[in-house]
């Protein structure tokens, strides 16, 4: 018979666990390994919420098994490091996104790109090696391969640092892949949530030319004086859209629900590329005759692999990139799914494990 989450392993864990797909969030007693000779185990001290953690304890792709403690941009202080462990020592911030575990032996692997391995293993919702089901970051401790985890540079605030883990990331890694990262270049980013603030921020960074593109004619003021947007167009203002036609290198598409992709395609300059990374649970309509014409391209990504994380990292502690996020109790976490699902969130909200997460 199987062991019971709270018993399969010997080092005991709280955090908070969806049941079903109502996705109602309580209090959940687990276990976790002990730390593995290549093992890293962190007090987990700040989680983001992810618009991923509510598709999946909505159960909105089909694929969550309960019960699930959701959670992956997770920063935490290193408590034990297995006996082969190099990268890092007791003491260290440290960080966990949205991986623990892949093959590390196939060509996608090898070329660092563990995100694309078919045996890749999620940090929650995924069997691990042993059999196991993973646990994420709405909870009290964390342990990992080192491999798969990543050092956090002093100078950056490990709250507003959590969400690069996922969102950062995720918007990071198609900037570089798709060469939208050259500066001058006209970049669109569709919608302006947790991940649609980040490609703003990196993108400034990298000297693009930033335009949001937004149903919210509220977010305007803010995504121009405050995260440093050179446009911003309102996606139902036909004729804002098509002034701005053929005028972008590359679009960054963060929705998260579905939308029409055809205006956005109009806004691409010919050989123009429209990056989605929202996953939406329903298909989105293409018709393939505005991509003929100007030989554009529809293209995806999925987070990024290991070494990008660390250098998309150091890369914001390099240009002081933080998320900006509330900060919120873990008795919250319900409202602030809530609160995510109708876009009421400036722009991470961000679980205070370490001060608010309580096992009694
Ligand atoms: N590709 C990846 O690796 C990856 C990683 C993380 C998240 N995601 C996915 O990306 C999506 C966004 O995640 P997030 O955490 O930034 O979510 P979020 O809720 O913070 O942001 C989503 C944005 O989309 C906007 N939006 C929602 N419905 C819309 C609609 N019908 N039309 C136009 N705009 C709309 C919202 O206003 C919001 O600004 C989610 O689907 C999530 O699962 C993908
Ligand atoms: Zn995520």
């Amino acid at each position: 018979m199987a062991m019971s989450a709270e018993n399969e392993h010997p080092v005991k864990a709280f955090g908070w666990a969806a049941r079903d797909c109502s996705g109602h969030l309580s209090p959940f007693k687990f276990s976790r390994r002990v730390t593995g000779e290549k093992d890293v185990t962190f007090k987990v001290l700040y989680c983001g919420i992810c618009h991923s953690d509510l598709h999946n304890v909505k159960n909105e792709w089909g694929t969550t098994s309960y019960p699930v403690v959701p959670g992956h941009e997770i920063v935490g202080v290193v408590t034990e490091v297995g006996t082969k462990v190099t990268k890092f020592k007791v003491g260290d911030k440290v960080g966990v996104g949205c991986l623990v575990g892949s093959c590390l032996s196939c060509a996608n692997c090898k070329e660092d790109l563990e995100n694309y391995c078919p045996k890749m293993i999620l940090s929650y919702g995924s069997k691990f090696h042993d059999g196991t089901i993973t646990y994420g970051g709405y909870s009290d401790n964390m342990v990992s391969d080192e491999h798969f985890v990543i050092k956090i540079p002093d100078n950056l605030p490990l709250d507003g640092t959590a969400p690069l883990l996922c969102a950062g990331i995720t918007v990071y890694s198609p900037l570089k892949y798709y060469g939208l990262d050259k500066a001058g270049m006209h970049l669109g980013v569709v919608g302006l949530g947790g991940l649609g603030h980040m490609a703003v921020k990196f993108a400034k960074a990298m000297g693009l030319k930033v335009t949001v593109i937004s149903t919210s004619p509220n977010k305007k003021k803010e995504a121009m004086d405050r995260l440093g947007a050179d446009g911003f167009l309102i996606s139902r203002n036909t004729e804002e859209m098509q002034l701005a036609m053929g005028t972008m290198d590359g679009i960054i598409d963060t929705v998260s629900a579905v939308h029409a992709l055809l205006p956005l395609i109009g806004l691409l300059k010919s050989h123009g590329k429209l990056v989605l990374v929202g996953a939406p649970e329903k298909p989105l309509e293409l018709l393939s005759a505005p991509l003929l014409m100007g030989r554009k391209i529809v293209g995806g990504s999925l987070i990024g692999g290991i070494k990008e994380t660390q250098e998309m990292i150091d890369f914001a502690a390099k240009h002081d990139i933080v998320a900006d996020i509330e900060l919120i109790p873990m008795d919250y976490v319900n409202t602030a799914m809530e609160r995510l699902s109708k876009a009421d969130v400036k722009y991470r909200f961000v679980i205070d494990i370490a001060n608010s997460l309580k096992s009694s």
